[in-house]
């Protein structure tokens, strides 16, 4: 059991290394490319580069819903049962604004050490939270504020998925649930209530409105 265990530390340290130089290769990648609507790639000026690309991070519980969030985003439809991410998942979304460049980290208890690492490299914060996993809300609290302490600054936008379970709490329970109330006036921060409709061809419409926020923030005041 125990040698178990150490193969299985040193396979999801490996991965997370391999996680790391995929997202150095893809931050290369991307900073000459975008997608555009005709399916082409065209370049960016350097200058324009800055202005044009925001990272969101996107964090929370394994199981809790943010490749799906991505899937959503997308706008390629969400499919249930996607499989958990074992390292580093990415989207990139292309706006009139700006580009959006989504990295998820899983949210097995073997990644979420490596989650701190990233805050500093990002515009915002997503963190997901499976709104009906109520035994395992203490949990998500306790990994959120982890990463609230680490960086004071950073905008926070909560959301609380799988609304359309039944057991799900709503927006003002989560809010009590997470100890919301314990951010400070220093960041922006909002909780979303969401639920992604499965093998739909379009995006679903709290996406939507979570599309639109992400856009008010990364533009400026
Ligand atoms: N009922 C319901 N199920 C959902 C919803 N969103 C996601 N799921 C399901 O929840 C499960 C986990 O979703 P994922 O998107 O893989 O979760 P994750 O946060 O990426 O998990 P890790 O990658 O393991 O950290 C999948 O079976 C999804 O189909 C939702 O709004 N409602
Ligand atoms: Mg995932």
């Amino acid at each position: 059991m125990v040698l178990l265990r150490r193969i299985s530390i040193a396979l999801t340290a490996a991965v997370a290394a391999l996680g790391s130089a995929l997202f150095i290769a893809w931050n290369y990648f991307y900073r000459r490319r975008v997608w555009s609507p005709e399916m082409d790639y065209y370049r960016i000026p350097e200058e324009e580069q800055e202005h044009q690309e925001r990272q969101v991070l996107v964090l929370g519980l394994d199981g809790a819903g943010k490749s799906s969030v991505l899937q959503g985003l997308s706008g390629e439809g969400v499919k249930r049962g996607c499989g958990p991410t074992r390292g580093f998942n990415f989207m990139s979304l292309n706006t009139p604004a700006c580009q959006l460049d989504f990295l998820e980290i899983g949210g097995c208890e073997n990644l979420r050490s490596y989650w701190v690492e990233y805050l500093r490299r990002v515009h915002i914060l997503v963190y997901v939270v499976d709104s009906a996993d109520r035994d395992r809300l203490p949990l998500a609290k306790e990994e959120l504020h982890r990463l609230l302490r680490a960086n004071s600054q950073l905008p926070l936008v909560v959301l609380g998925n799988k609304q359309d379970q039944p057991e799900a709490l709503g927006v003002s329970q989560l809010h009590d649930a997470l100890a919301l109330d314990a951010v400070g006036d220093e960041r922006r921060s909002f909780l979303l209530a969401v639920q992604l409709a499965a093998d739909g061809p379009d995006t679903p419409g709290s996406l939507q409105a979570l599309r639109e926020l992400l856009l008010q923030l990364v533009s400026p005041l």
